[in-house]
């Protein structure tokens, strides 16, 4: 199939085609009812269901493709938009890809604060962010400063052992790389997450409030659970008080005139302590359930 030419009346959507975001974006797109299938090697899937194209991309790229209105939507790491300098809009966190863009010491070496890394050379993929860093830390421009600042495509935290750099700037989430490779943090640049961003030249705004009102859908079902109970009337405004849903909680009335049935949503890091509280003010039949999807 002649794939260019079925682009143009689709809104194209910029999702990572590998790495660290690629199975949470999978399962989001899944969750939003976004159907594609996707041909072994072709970064082109047009939806099934929907007017979209996805085009699968290094999530360094997307800032590139949606900055210039390629794409219309794009999701990626704020650490990859901060780095590219484009003018997106930053349409919604999506709260997965959490980490910190760190500088990082040998951990019994001889630098212990930023300011002593002045005039070394330090390695990153995040030259861009890196050399800003160093800029403002000198309190000079980007072009009379004394650090250097090296690229590198990966395995960024080899490079001090392999006396590549003095220092690094590489992603850190649970800290395992850095200290398997004997370095520490001395600073942190950037606190980054995976966000769906928007071209601001993107012309279906219908169809891009959709989306987001789906992907909305699934945060909101992946974070809170529906909690349903029994409630003596009398106890309802402390028990409310627990539950008292994300706008508001349904109260329904039972043949018991002295008792109601309660319904919310309940964030669902909380849940135990709140069917605990719901017992102790005598609520009764405590029922919680799983949120398949949602619109909120
Ligand atoms: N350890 C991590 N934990 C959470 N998010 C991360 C981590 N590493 C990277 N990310 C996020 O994922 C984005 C893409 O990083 P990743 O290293 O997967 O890129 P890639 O170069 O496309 O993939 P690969 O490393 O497989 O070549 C980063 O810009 C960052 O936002
Ligand atoms: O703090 P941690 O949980 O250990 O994660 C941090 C590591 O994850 C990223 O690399 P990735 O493994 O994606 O591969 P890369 O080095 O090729 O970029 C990042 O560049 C670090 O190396």
């Amino acid at each position: 199939m002649d794939l260019v030419n079925h682009l143009s009346d689709r809104l194209l959507f910029a999702v990572p085609k590998k790495g660290r975001l690629y199975e949470k974006c999978l399962s989001l797109l899944q969750g939003s009812d976004i159907q594609f299938r996707r041909s072994n090697r072709l970064d082109i899937s047009l939806c099934t269901n929907l007017p979209i194209a996805l085009i699968f991309l290094p999530a360094a790229d997307i800032p590139t493709f949606v900055g210039e209105g390629r794409c219309a939507l794009g999701i990626t790491g704020v650490d990859q938009v901060e780095e590219s300098g484009v003018d997106v809009e930053l349409g919604m966190d999506l709260l997965f890809g959490r980490c910190k863009l760190q500088i990082q010491v040998p951990e019994n070496g001889k630098f212990k604060e930023p300011k002593e890394l002045i005039g070394k050379t330090i390695v990153t993929s995040f030259v861009n962010l890196t050399k800003k860093y160093f800029a403002e830390l000198e309190g000079v421009s980007v072009q009379d400063m004394k650090t250097k600042v090296k690229f590198v495509g990966g395995s960024v935290e080899a490079s001090c052992a392999l006396g590549v750099g003095d220092a690094i700037a590489d992603l850190v989430e649970s800290g395992e790389t850095m200290r398997a490779a004997g370095l520490c943090a001395i600073d942190t640049v950037i606190d980054t997450s995976a966000h769906l961003i928007v071209s601001k030249d993107q012309t279906n705004s219908e169809l891009v409030e959709l989306i987001k009102s789906r992907i909305e859908g699934v945060l909101a079902a992946q974070k809170y659970v529906l909690c349903n109970y029994n409630a003596p009337r009398s106890n309802l405004p402390g028990l409310l008080q627990l539950t008292p849903g994300r706008r508001a909680a349904t109260v329904s009335p039972l043949e018991d005139d002295d008792w109601v049935a309660v319904s919310a949503m309940v964030e669902k890091k909380n849940i135990a302590n709140i069917m605990d509280g719901l017992k102790n003010q005598n609520a009764s039949d405590i029922l919680t359930f799983e949120i398949a999807n949602c619109r909120v």
